[in-house]
């Protein structure tokens, strides 16, 4: 069924086959897609991509003509959701379609030789395997359209390659053909590098689908690679009608010359200055502007004008306990099943019935790991109110909090990622990330796209881009992203083609100045109160039970991370116990508890499969730390590492150690826990943009790369500068510490 448009979406003026579109393809679209109406990217970049230009040739080098008809090249930018993906799609089907029923009169000799065998005409990269199945899907979807008889469409194969797989079945399929590809740079340059039947020399169209992630440092020198070898290869048109064994590629329907699109929702003017000088008559293509017309070059990003984009500020040490809270708000079946909680408490409108997805972003895999096993294991606090409890399964949340060990397959690897969160009954859990093997990748991605349950899913940026998710309604960027192209693809993830979406960042209060690059980018976003937040844990009502409630929730994931029972102390005797130690305490609003963690290191000592949680949540704290130190150098100065205050951020993983103690136990645990993950773990543990380096040693110290400037243990100068940062949270009265 088509979607809700709004009013930025909808286009009334023209149906695609006003666009020039072949009526089967825009039968198939209606009928079988239940897609009608173009979106004005759409409208705007489809008719471009389906017109030539005129040129001079050169007549001694061709004696037949003396204009050609060549493509541009293309630029498109648009909002996330605005379907992008058959923007450059349907031009392709519709020439290739075109060409091989074309009338006899178009060409001499009618569409002779359109088949697979002429290798790809198409190659469509993209950054993930996740968007290259996705957009393989589409393809599919669009290939599957009924033709009159007289036509021919069974021979454009779609196919993919992007890793995963046996070489040898690779190989195969391209030896046979593929005519339109989809594919991920390292892939296709491996193959055009080895596998001598992979046939390009007829390719007429390059897409670069998130084309400034393409072109980022760590791609830019494979695409290079590929562009040298896709030229290398490719017959000039000028002697393309010397060749006449194949009329069908002398076809006015095809492109006389390859065609490149760039395609994304941010591409920041290096990449159009890039595309300025390297592409052919580039022609951009925006969601702004008047139609038909080039569009002037502005830097500023645009987010769906349907989304509602909110922040909020606590300190580091609130972050967990916030982010629970966050979620109750947002589950209305479960906010709703609150005896205390009425529907003016929840602060987001969030979808009163049905399926509701959220997506959560972190910076790191070790992070998603224990997020996800924190969420899907640890047991409610004992104060969580009694609706939620009673739902446990079997589970009395005043039990005993039992020492846990988390199974190795939780962490990672061969089964799905598919969990239910004790902490929101009905409510699935997912994780994504660059460690986990492709197969788990490729079972949580359909997965969670398919569920019909309520669910969420913790990810790193590889979800960032592209995916299209349906029933999408929250994005939680937990961890802020590494530059803001990326928080721009991140919130993109919902409000998409038209619908209505939310998306919330979590900041510290020394993170604020980042509203600032965010609205200079277009961005518009509004406040959330972090203490009204926090009033859906409230069990009773009263002065003060807000921080009674969080501690309670935080206290519990801490006994649950050292593998403590709760009957070892009493939250509310403590609570009262006011402590400036924000280093060495317990809980995020007392003292130390447990300085003893002699508790916690005997239980370290387990089956070699099974993992601690504090081992978790020591790796996801290493990591994070790493990944904090990879934002963009234009934000660094809002973003680093000096200004993280480490113990507090120790406790939103539910630790109580004094940074220096982790990095210590972390460095040897982390490389434990790590042993055994899949390959490339070390890459893809956290953002790949990282102009820093941070080595945890045995003795707790840390070493810089590419910093001049950088102290030689930045959780020890963290940690002297821990009175600089206060809660940031007034519970009113004196000071208090959550
Ligand atoms: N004209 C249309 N009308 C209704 N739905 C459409 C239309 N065009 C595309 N869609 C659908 O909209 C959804 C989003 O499209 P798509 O994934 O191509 O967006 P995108 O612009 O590429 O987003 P992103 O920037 O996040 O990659 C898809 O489910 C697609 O099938």
């Amino acid at each position: 069924m088509t979607p809700p448009m709004t009013d930025s979406n909808k286009d009334t003026s023209a149906d695609f086959s006003a666009l020039g579109l072949d009526p089967d393809i825009t039968s198939h679209l209606a009928t079988k897609m239940g897609i009608s109406q173009p979106t004005p990217i759409q409208k705007k970049a489809i008719p471009a991509m389906l017109r030539d230009r005129l040129v001079k040739v050169d007549s001694s080098n061709d004696t037949y003509a003396q204009e050609e008809r060549r493509p541009r090249d293309i630029c498109i930018q648009a909002q996330t959701g605005s379907g992008k993906t058959l923007t450059f799609l349907l031009p392709i089907v519709h020439r290739l379609l075109l060409a091989s029923t074309a009338p006899a009169e178009d060409i001499t000799d009618k569409a002779q030789g359109a088949s697979r065998n002429l290798g790809s005409m198409a190659v469509i990269i993209t950054p993930t395997h996740e968007l290259a199945k996705q957009i393989l899907s589409t393809l599919e979807q669009l290939l599957r359209m009924t033709v009159d008889r007289s036509r021919r469409a069974h021979w454009m194969v779609p196919g993919i390659v992007v890793g995963g797989e046996n070489p040898a079945s690779e190989k195969a399929r391209l030896r046979k053909g593929v005519t339109i590809l989809v594919t991920t740079p390292g892939r296709l340059l491996r193959h055009l590098q080895v596998t001598q039947s992979f046939v390009t020399q007829n390719l007429r169209w390059l897409v670069l689908d998130e084309a400034d992630r393409l072109l980022e440092e760590g791609f830019e020198e494979t695409l290079k690679s590929i562009m040298t070898i896709l030229d290398e290869r490719m017959v000039p048109p000028h002697l393309l009608r010397r060749n006449d064994s194949c009329p069908f590629l002398l076809s006015n329907h095809l492109p006389r010359s390859r065609q490149v699109v760039l395609c994304s929702a941010t591409l920041p003017n290096k990449v159009l200055q890039l595309a300025g000088t390297t592409l052919t008559h580039p022609l951009f293509c925006r969601n702004t502007g008047t139609d038909g017309q080039e569009d002037e070059l502005s830097p500023q990003y645009e987010a769906p004008s349907q989304l509602r984009q909110y922040y909020i500020v606590m300190p580091a040490k609130l972050r967990l306990v916030t982010l629970a809270a966050t979620l109750m708000q947002v589950f209305p079946s479960v906010v709703s099943k609150n005896p205390s909680s009425k529907d003016t408490m929840r602060t987001f409108s969030g979808a009163s019935q049905g399926t509701f997805k959220v997506v959560i972003f972190l910076s790191s895999c070790d992070s998603v790991d224990f997020h996800h096993v924190l969420f899907s294991e640890a047991p409610a606090p004992k104060f969580w109110p009694a609706a939620y409890s009673a739902q446990l399964n079997g589970s009395r949340s005043d039990d005993a909090v039992a020492p846990t060990k988390v199974p190795q397959s939780t962490l990672a690897a061969e089964n799905s990622t598919e969990r239910t969160c004790p902490l929101l009954p009905g409510v699935m859990l997912y994780k994504l990330h660059g460690n986990l093997p492709q197969k788990v990748r490729a079972d949580t991605f359909s997965r969670f796209s398919r569920s019909s349950s309520s669910s969420i899913l913790l990810c790193t940026d590889v979800a960032a881009r592209g995916l299209d998710f349906p029933h999408v309604n929250f994005i939680i960027q937990y961890d802020p992203p590494a530059e803001v192209a990326d928080y721009v693809h991140r919130v993109g993830r919902t409000a998409r083609i038209g619908r209505q979406g939310e998306s919330l960042i979590f900041l510290t209060p020394t993170e604020t100045d980042y509203l600032d690059i965010l609205r200079s980018q277009g961005m518009v976003l509004e406040a959330k109160d972090a203490d009204k937040h926090l009033k859906i844990l409230v069990k009773r009502k009263g002065k003060g039970q807000i921080q009674v409630a969080a501690t309670d929730l935080q206290q519990t994931w801490e006994r649950w991370v050292h593998g403590e029972s709760s009957t070892q102390e009493s939250p509310h005797s403590v609570n009262n116990e006011s402590s400036d130690d924000d280093e060495g305490s317990t809980t995020i609003s007392a003292k130390s508890h447990n300085k003893d963690p002699a508790g916690s290191r005997a239980k370290s000592t387990g089956p070699p499969d099974l993992v601690q949680p504090k081992d978790l949540a020591q790796a996801a704290f290493l990591s994070s730390v790493r990944a904090y130190a990879t934002h963009v150098s234009s934000e660094r100065h809002i973003f680093h590492i000096r200004k993280l205050h480490l113990g507090h951020w120790a406790k939103s993983f539910g630790l109580r150690e004094t940074p220096t103690q982790v990095g210590a136990h972390g460095s040897k645990e982390h490389n434990s826990t790590s042993k055994g993950k899949s390959k490339g773990s070390k890459s893809a543990n956290f953002r790949s943009k990282d102009s820093f380096s941070f080595s945890a040693t045995g003795s707790g110290s840390a070493q810089y790369g590419k910093t001049n400037h950088a102290p030689s243990n930045p959780f020890k100068r963290a940690a002297s500068h821990a009175d600089e940062f206060s809660s940031g949270i007034d519970f009113g009265g004196k000071k208090k510490r959550l």
